[in-house]
């Protein structure tokens, strides 16, 4: 089964704009969750732009699905993921000038700092994925340091939708099919995620290989006029049918 992972941040985003206490992610994930999300993603930025401590707190409390923490590799991020021991840990780039993830982890020129952040999350029990590009050489990387699981990153593929540029868009999804493809036959268990919408869901997710994506700003920016539960029902239909019936 295809798993949906609902990424909060852009929840958080809105209620940092006046600094107060609505709307509240918890409430959103929890309301994801009935909807029938099978994770809430939620990423702890280092500047702390959206998701805040509190909010992983609260979710931990609150969660009955997993949680998926995103995290840059640091010292700091690594303690407060060992303290609440997620379901799983996402280990993404981070950059504070960016406005949102570009790129991937460069898990090929930073192994060994990686592998010191991935061994004590393992122990603890977290499913460990490492958030990447569609290229061999950072997935050989991401396995042989002992990530479970590599998130292959959907935004350049979106990107190219959104702009038109639908050969190289193909391109794109052609790179992510071979990776999907690749890194499962490495036994790595293969997500992907980021930009995905309604109009962008359905090549990934009909991706055999593939086995959660992790979706969050194109959600909460339709759940702002729809609310969350028809948003989360029809990416779950746009998601079933491209996977077909003998996935249901
Ligand atoms: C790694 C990824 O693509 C997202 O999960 C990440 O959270 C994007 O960063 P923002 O949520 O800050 O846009
Ligand atoms: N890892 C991708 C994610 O959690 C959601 O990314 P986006 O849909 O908010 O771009």
């Amino acid at each position: 089964m295809l798993r949906l992972g609902v990424n909060i941040d852009h929840v958080a985003t809105v209620r940092n704009a006046r600094g107060g206490s609505y709307p509240d992610p918890v409430r959103a994930a929890k309301m994801a969750e009935a909807a029938g999300a099978d994770g809430i993603t939620a990423h702890l930025r280092e500047d702390r732009r959206h998701i805040l401590d509190g909010d992983i707190d609260a979710l931990m409390e609150n969660l009955t699905v997993p949680l998926n923490f995103e995290m840059a590799a640091t010292d700091e991020m690594q303690a407060i993921a060992l303290r609440h021991k997620p379901h799983a840990v996402c280990i993404v780039p981070e950059k504070r000038e960016e406005k949102t993830t570009e790129g991937g982890l460069e898990v090929a020129r930073e192994e060994n700092k990686l592998a010191h952040y991935i061994a004590p999350l393992r122990e603890v029990g977290c499913r460990v994925s490492i958030f990447i590009a569609a290229d061999p050489a950072q997935i050989e990387a991401a396995n042989r340091i002992g990530a479970q699981v590599i998130e292959l990153h959907t935004g350049a593929y979106c990107d190219l939708h959104a702009e038109g540029r639908f050969e190289e868009r193909d391109a794109e999804l052609k790179r992510l099919t071979e990776m999907a493809t690749f890194a499962d036959s490495l036994g790595l268990e293969v997500h992907a995620g980021h930009g995905l919408t309604f109009d962008t869901v359905q090549p990934v997710a009909a991706l055999p290989e593939v086995m959660e994506l992790n979706i969050g700003h194109f959600l909460i920016s339709e759940a702002i006029f729809t609310g969350i539960e028809p948003v989360i029902h029809e990416m779950r239909r746009l998601m079933d049918v491209a996977r077909g019936p003998t996935e249901q």
